[in-house]
């Protein structure tokens, strides 16, 4: 349908908006790229699905998202992520598992704040039908 499209298409629009507020927020500069493995060798080991908010701003773009939860789903990933990487009471661990929840209330909070709860109730209805 073209109506179901359109639907998608303002989906798409809203959760780069979401997207880019998290990537502006200069605490979640960690979280903005894909981990770099010459920087830490060993992540790669430790996280087998890594996340970030590049790679989730491309998925958008490849309409990889139909509904709001679907994002919200990469960024609960995101944030596991970060809290299975940085388990210690060191204070670098402590710090990043912070900003990672930190990211993950932001994330969720701004989507409630800010997306009609019957226009999630249709994205979701779409994606049940395909
Ligand atoms: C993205 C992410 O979770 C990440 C990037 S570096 C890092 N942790 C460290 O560099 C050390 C602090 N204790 C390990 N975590």
């Amino acid at each position: 349908y073209l109506e179901e499209e359109n639907t998608l298409r303002e989906l798409r629009i809203f959760l780069r908006q979401i997207c880019a507020k998290l990537a502006r927020n200069k605490q979640f500069y960690m979280f903005s790229k894909p981990v770099d493995v010459n920087e830490v060798p060993d992540y790669l080991q430790i996280i087998k699905e890594p996340m970030d908010l590049e790679t989730m701003m491309t998925k958008i773009d490849l309409h990889k998202y139909t509904c709001a939860q679907d994002f919200l789903n990469d960024v609960d990933l995101l944030c596991k992520n970060a809290l299975e990487y940085n388990p210690d009471r060191q204070p670098a661990d402590k710090l990043i598992r912070h900003r990672a929840c930190y990211l993950r209330d932001t994330a969720y909070a701004l989507i409630k704040a800010e997306m009609d709860s019957d226009f999630e109730v249709n994205c979701r209805t779409i994606r049940e039908s395909r």
